[in-house]
C-alpha cells in the first residue's frame, strides 16, 4: 500500500497546532479543537484534528493504515455535506490530519435535546436529504461508507450536516459479474436475448480488493471465496468495539456504547458480499432511530440482534406514512431489492417522502432546522484569555506516563 500522505494537501506542523480541547476520542484517534498558533495567533479560525497515537498499544494494529486509508479518502472529497482534508502531518509517534471544526456536535446529541427524543417528519427530510446526496458523492467516489449512524453525522456551524469517520469506507470496484452467474445461466430456460440481459444488469460495484484499500486485510481465501464470486468482506465494525465518546453525557447511549452492530445489515451478518446497499440500509435503521428514538433490531444481545436483522420486520408504530414507507423499503434483506440498489440515490430521492424537495437548491436556500449557538465562540475565547490551550505531545505523554498519587495527570480537557 501506498504510505505516503497526499502531496495535494498543506503539511501541517504538529508543534505549531495547540489544542483548546477534546472534541472526542474514538476507537482509533482523539479528535482535538486547534489553532495553527504561528498562523493564526488569534485562534480566529479553529479547526479539527484527529491524531491517532501510534505507539500506543490500542492503535498499533490496524490504526496506522486505517488512518492513511481515511486521509486518503479525505483528499478526494468535495462536498459541502463531507468534510474537505485541511492538511496532514506525521511525526514520529503521531499522524494527524485536519478537517473543518463542526461546532452543533452529532445526531445522537441533537436528538437527545429533542422533545420525546425523536425528531420531526420536516427534520428528518432535511437530515435525510443531505445524508442522501453525501453517501449518492461517496458512491459515485466508487467508495462505500460503511459506518453510517447518527454519531458520525456531524452539525456544521451553518447547520448543515458533514458526515466524519471514513477508516471503515471501501472502495468497489466496477465489475462484470458474468462469470458469477454463468453455471446457472447455462442451465436457464430463458431466451439467450433475456440471458443476455440478465447479465448485464448483474454488472455492478461489487467489493475487491484494492491496492492502499482497507480491503487488503480482508482479502478472501479460497474459504470465503463463495461460487457467486462476491468477496465476503470484512464487516463494518460487527465485533463490539469499545468507544468512549466525551460529546455525550447523562446516560446517553454512547456511556456503554459498543460496536455498531444495530447498524449492521443482513448481507454483512450473513457473510455475503456487499456493496453501496449497506449504506441504504444504514440509512434506514438511522431514518427509523432518529423518528422512533430506538433502532429497529435491537435485541438483548449481540447474537439477538443479529437474529432480528436477519429475521424480523421492523415495527412501525401509528399510521403508515411516505416515511414509514421509505423506511421499509430501505430496510428490505434482500440487497438487491433495496430501494436504491439498482438506481442509487436516484431512487431515493424520488421516493414520494421527498416530494417537491428542491435538491437542487439544499446547500442554499433551505434554512436548516438547527443552527449551533455562537455561545461556544465565547467559551474559546475564554479559553485563549486563561492561555487554557495544551499541547497534544504532552497531552499523549500525560495519557501513557503512569498515574501518580500526587500530582494530576491531565489539566481540564
Ligand atoms: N470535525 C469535527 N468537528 C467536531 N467534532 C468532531 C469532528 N470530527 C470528529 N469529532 C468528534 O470526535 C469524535 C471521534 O471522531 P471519529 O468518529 O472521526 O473518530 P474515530 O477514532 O474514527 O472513531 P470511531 O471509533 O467512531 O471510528 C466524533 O464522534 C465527534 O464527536
Amino acid at each position: 500500500m501506498d504510505t505516503a500522505l497526499p502531496s495535494s494537501t498543506p503539511e501541517l506542523e504538529l508543534d505549531n497546532l495547540k489544542a483548546l480541547k477534546v472534541l472526542g476520542k474514538g476507537a482509533m484517534g482523539t479528535v482535538f479543537l486547534v489553532y495553527d498558533r504561528t498562523a493564526d495567533p488569534s485562534a480566529s479560525s479553529p479547526f479539527a484534528v484527529k491524531v491517532v497515537d501510534k505507539s500506543s498499544i490500542h492503535t498499533k494494529l490496524d490504526a496506522d493504515r486505517r488512518a492513511r486509508w481515511e486521509i486518503r479518502v479525505l483528499s478526494r472529497l468535495s462536498h459541502p455535506f463531507l468534510p474537505s482534508l485541511m492538511g496532514s502531518f506525521e511525526a514520529h509517534d503521531f499522524l494527524g490530519w485536519a478537517v473543518p471544526y463542526c461546532p452543533g456536535g452529532d445526531l445522537n446529541v441533537l436528538r437527545y435535546h429533542q422533545t420525546d427524543r425523536v425528531f420531526s417528519y420536516t427534520v428528518i427530510r432535511f437530515y435525510l436529504a443531505e445524508i442522501v446526496c453525501a453517501l449518492e458523492f461517496i458512491h459515485s467516489m466508487g467508495i462505500a461508507y460503511r459506518d453510517l449512524k447518527p454519531e458520525n453525522v456531524l452539525i456544521q456551524q451553518s447547520g448543515h450536516v458533514t458526515l466524519t469517520d471514513f477508516d471503515l469506507s471501501r472502495s468497489l470496484k466496477h465489475r462484470t459479474v458474468v462469470t458469477v452467474i454463468s453455471a446457472e445461466d447455462s442451465k436457464s430456460t430463458l431466451p439467450p436475448e433475456t440471458r443476455r440481459k440478465h447479465r448485464r444488469n448483474l454488472t455492478r460495484w461489487i467489493a475487491t480488493a484494492i491496492p492502499g484499500d482497507l480491503g487488503t486485510s480482508t482479502r478472501p481465501n479460497s474459504s470465503n471465496n463463495n461460487n457467486t464470486g462476491l468477496k465476503k468482506a470484512k464487516s463494518a465494525r460487527v465485533s463490539p468495539v469499545s468507544r468512549q465518546k466525551t460529546s455525550f453525557s447523562n446516560g446517553e447511549r454512547s456511556h456503554s456504547f459498543v460496536g455498531t452492530e444495530e447498524y449492521v445489515s443482513p448481507e454483512v451478518v450473513r457473510g455475503e458480499g456487499h456493496e453501496f446497499a449497506v449504506d441504504w440500509w444504514a440509512l434506514g435503521i438511522l431514518t427509523y432511530e432518529m423518528m422512533y428514538g430506538t433502532t429497529p433490531f435491537k435485541g438483548k444481545n449481540r447474537k439477538e440482534t443479529f437474529r432480528n436483522v436477519l429475521m424480523k420486520r421492523p415495527e412501525f408504530i401509528g399510521k403508515p406514512s411516505a416515511l414509514t414507507d421509505l423506511i421499509g423499503r430501505l430496510l428490505e434483506k434482500d440487497p438487491t431489492r433495496r430501494l436504491g440498489y439498482a438506481r442509487g440515490a436516484t431512487e431515493i430521492k424520488e421516493h414520494e417522502f421527498f416530494s417537491g424537495l428542491r435538491w437542487d437548491l439544499l446547500t442554499d436556500v433551505l434554512r436548516p432546522p438547527f443552527i449551533p449557538s455562537r455561545e461556544e465562540d465565547g467559551e474559546l475565547k475564554k479559553c485563549l484569555k486563561a492561555d487554557a490551550g495544551f499541547d497534544i505531545r504532552e497531552y499523549f505523554q500525560k495519557l501513557r506516563s503512569p498515574p501518580s498519587p500526587d500530582c494530576q495527570l491531565l489539566p481540564e480537557f
